[in-house]
């Protein structure tokens, strides 16, 4: 089971009463890279490219398939292409794939959960939320591509962009980790994220392109003041491209280049990744 990275370029964030209509509208891209799970016979060790570690939002998964009658008899390996902490999806990934794998294998698993495929991405985006390890990753790596979440949670209600064709190359430069839960439990810079968030949403709907989303997504973060001044420099570096931003919520760079930009794009970066949009 793969699950692509999520890119998040801007967002708001919602709470309600109700877990799962908590979330976040906004957009972003999945890319071709991310992570892979492997369940192997165990009893509910955690490895992430091979250490043994504990990942909040895997360990809600778990519990709440244990309370549907799963007996946690699996070690679960994670062999991801991003760190941890780099805004790029990587904790909602391991908690998509966890639940669709063991949705998946709910024949073989001692007790068939009796359920719909949507209740294993409804288990993964309860487990982000409750941890605070994210609000709309799960529901863009489920549905992928270029994603604009345009109501939180469910009753899923996004607006996929198809015609995009495959022309665009999605450059990554990771310069740090950084907790997403410290950032969505800050009130006072969630405050400043969400009014910047929903005008954002409003203006790429009307122009829904890469072009306007890259734009939008710079002006969000120079805005919110979450950019970091050693990326938006290089952000400025990058305006021959299609555009470059700070990745939602990382310590994190990301550029979509065509073609012709790509080497000279790749000139102005240290360790640049190269990806493709995960349609
Ligand atoms: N070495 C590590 N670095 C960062 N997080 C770690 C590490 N080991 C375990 N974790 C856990 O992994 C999860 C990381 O979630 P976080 O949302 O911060 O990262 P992300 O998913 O990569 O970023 P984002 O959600 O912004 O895309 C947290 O539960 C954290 O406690
Ligand atoms: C909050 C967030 C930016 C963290 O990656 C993401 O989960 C999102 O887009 O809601």
């Amino acid at each position: 089971m793969f699950i692509p990275g999520h890119i998040t370029g801007f967002f708001a964030g919602y709470r309600s009463k109700n877990i799962l209509k908590t979330g976040s509208i906004g957009a972003g891209i999945t890319v071709n890279k991310g992570v892979k799970i492997e369940l192997q016979e165990g009893d509910g060790k955690i490895f992430y490219n091979g250490k043994k570690i504990k990942i909040c939002p895997v360990e809600k998964v778990i519990q709440q398939y244990k309370k549907l009658g799963y007996i946690g008899n699996h070690d679960i390996k994670f062999s991801a292409d991003f760190p941890l902490g780099s805004g790029l999806g990587m904790s909602g990934g391991c908690a998509l794939s966890l639940s669709k794998e063991l949705f998946k294998n709910q024949n073989k698993i001692q007790n068939n959960l009796n359920l719909n495929p949507i209740d294993c991405v409804k288990i993964a985006h309860i487990s982000e939320v409750e941890c605070g390890t994210g609000l709309g990753d799960v529901i863009a790596q489920h549905i992928k591509g270029f994603v604009i979440r345009k109501s939180p949670g469910f009753p899923i209600n996004v607006k996929k962009i198809t015609n995009i064709g495959d022309e665009y190359y999605v450059i990554v430069e990771i310069f740090g980790q950084k907790e997403t839960k410290e950032t969505l439990s800050n009130p006072e810079v969630m405050k400043r994220i969400n009014e910047i968030g929903k005008s954002c949403l409003n203006s790429l709907l009307k122009n829904p392109t890469l072009e306007n989303f890259m734009k939008l997504s710079l002006k969000f973060a120079i805005d919110s003041q979450l950019i970091n001044d050693r990326i938006l420099s290089i952000c400025e570096d990058l305006k021959f491209t299609v555009g470059a931003s700070q990745s939602m919520l990382g310590n994190t760079l990301f550029c979509i280049s065509k073609k012709e930009t790509l080497n000279d794009a790749l000139s102005i970066l240290n360790n640049p990744i190269v990806c493709k949009i995960y349609p």
